[in-house]
């Protein structure tokens, strides 16, 4: 179990329900490691707030500079922000980190009045959270939060969740978690509470989850924000990271009444799957390797020959040159693929040596076919492509569990770029941008890339510590030279 570095940024809850304290608790619970950035002190317990602080911005920029310059987080969750001013540092401080290449998963949860009825946001300040937005994978407004942000009436039912959901999801390209928590009027033990996840294209999915009677909710939205976050950094998609941090705070929500802090709307109990021993829900090691480097393996998108095929044409002369270097590189990738399936059947797993063998059979046919198809031919590898077969022959050397860490990428990556471009992929995109996307879009594919995972997973489950160290490592390196690849 690794720690992936999560950071809120967020506002201090002295009585420790909501705010930076149940984010941390909850970002450690969901098995993350967690980091804070103060946005605002409150004075607050389980009654109210009864007063605001807000540092200086400067205090602000100087908190996120340290923490982001030493520790690039996989996730960031942001809570309470205060005012425009605040908001705008936050925005200036993610537009830095991309510049930077790095690019973590962002959870906004639009904090604007706490479930004590007081403001924790200006009112002049909603324009400045939609300029944040761009730089948002996930929003998760309550039910009068999203009536503001999409600036309709409050919803009042499931049905307008989704409507007004939709219409956010559209205008900021995000996926929205809309929060059915205020709908929940009339309902008693035994109910059931609505959320809905909409996909930045409007697909929606109903998460329900148990009803439960309890006055005890201080902090839902700030732990299922961090959960979704945490989740999220560990490798989930957002579909699977909403059930496991709805699922998580539902525990967190029926133990409530056991801590029974404060004398007014207490906090859950965060810990209670801890302390009843149940333990952080178990995701693969490997798997949580590359949600580690997934900050940086979406810096790809900044690449020419990703952005090129993002923006649906592409410059003859690059598309050439790159996939060229991809027919000779796929050329040495086979034999590592094909040594992966003897050192298998070495071991007696017949599976993975069929699955590495028809992998590199895939390599040697069916991908060169679409290269050619584009009009490739293989050239002389050049520097960036002979650096990547070194890379895969010190692998190889290295025994089978490093051989097939160093062979991931190659696959997690494709289905990753793939799955992020089909979406958007304009009507009039070029033919060759749409037979490269396709193919790397293509479901079969992303099962191909996951069973790879599994693969793995299972391979550093039984690897000692430091054939453990040298696969993380081999992997982080393979995507280095997957990014580079990408950068021509
Ligand atoms: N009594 C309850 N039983 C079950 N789930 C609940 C209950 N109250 C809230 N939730 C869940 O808690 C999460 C937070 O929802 P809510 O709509 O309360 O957001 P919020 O208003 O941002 O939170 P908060 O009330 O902490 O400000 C949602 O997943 C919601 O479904
Ligand atoms: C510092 C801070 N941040 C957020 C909230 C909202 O939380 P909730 O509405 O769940 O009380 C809060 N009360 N305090």
């Amino acid at each position: 179990m690794i720690g992936v570095p999560v950071l809120s940024i967020a506002g201090s809850d002295p009585s420790g329900g909501a705010g930076i304290q149940a984010d941390l608790k909850t970002i450690s619970a969901c098995g993350g490691y967690g980091m804070s950035v103060l946005t605002a002190l409150t004075a607050q317990n389980t009654r109210g707030v009864s007063a605001v602080f807000v540092p200086p911005t400067e205090f602000l920029a100087q908190q996120l500079d340290a923490v982001l310059t030493d520790v690039p987080p996989a996730a960031i969750k942001i809570g309470m922000l205060g005012s425009a001013t605040v908001i705008d540092t936050v925005r200036e401080a993610l537009f830095a980190l991309e510049a930077a290449g790095v690019r973590p998963l962002v959870v906004l949860d639009p904090v604007m009045v706490a479930t004590s009825g007081d403001r924790l946001l200006d009112a002049d300040a909603e324009a400045a959270l939609h300029r944040l937005m761009a730089h948002v994978d996930l929003v998760t407004p309550n039910a009068p939060e999203l009536g503001v942000l999409a600036a309709g009436a409050e919803p009042t039912c499931t049905a307008d969740l989704v409507t007004q959901a939709r219409a956010l999801a559209h205008r900021h390209h995000v996926w929205v978690l809309a929060k059915g928590g205020h709908l929940v009027d009339g309902l008693t033990a035994g109910g059931t509470v609505t959320d809905v996840l909409l996909s930045p294209q409007g697909d929606v999915q109903a998460v329900d989850h148990p009803f439960v009677e309890t006055t005890n909710t201080h902090g839902t939205g700030c732990s299922l924000s961090s959960a979704l976050a945490t989740f999220a950094a560990r490798g989930a998609d957002w579909p699977a990271a909403t059930r496991l941090a709805v699922d998580y705070l539902a525990h967190a929500l029926a133990h409530a009444d056991e801590l029974g802090i404060g004398s007014g709307h207490g906090p859950v109990h965060h810990l209670a799957g801890l302390w009843d021993g149940e333990g952080v829900p178990s995701l693969g090691l490997a798997s949580g390797w590359w949600a580690q480097l997934a900050a940086r393996a979406r810096a790809s998108d900044a690449t020419t020959v990703v952005r090129a095929l993002a923006s649906g044409s592409v410059e003859p002369e690059l598309f050439q040159l790159y996939l060229g270097q991809d027919l000779a590189y796929l050329q040495d990738y086979a034999e590592h693929l094909d040594a992966a399936s003897n050192a298998a059947a070495d071991r007696g797993d017949v599976d993975g040596a069929a699955f590495w063998a028809a992998s590199a059979t895939v390599c040697r046919e069916e991908e060169p076919e679409l290269h050619t198809r584009l009009g490739a031919e293989v050239p002389e590898p050049d520097a960036v492509t002979r650096a990547y077969a070194d890379h895969l022959a010190s692998a190889s050397a290295a025994g089978y569990p490093v051989l097939v860490a160093a062979l991931l990428p190659c696959f997690s990556l494709y289905a990753e770029v793939g799955a992020r471009l089909a979406p958007d992929l304009a009507d009039d995109a070029a033919a060759e941008v749409r037979d490269w996307v396709t193919t790397y879009a293509d479901p079969g594919f992303a099962a191909v890339a996951a069973e790879a995972m599994a693969r793995l997973d299972e391979l550093a489950e039984d690897a000692d510590p430091a054939t453990r160290e040298r696969m993380r490592r081999a992997m982080a390196q393979s995507l280095e030279r997957e990014i580079a690849f990408f950068d021509r």
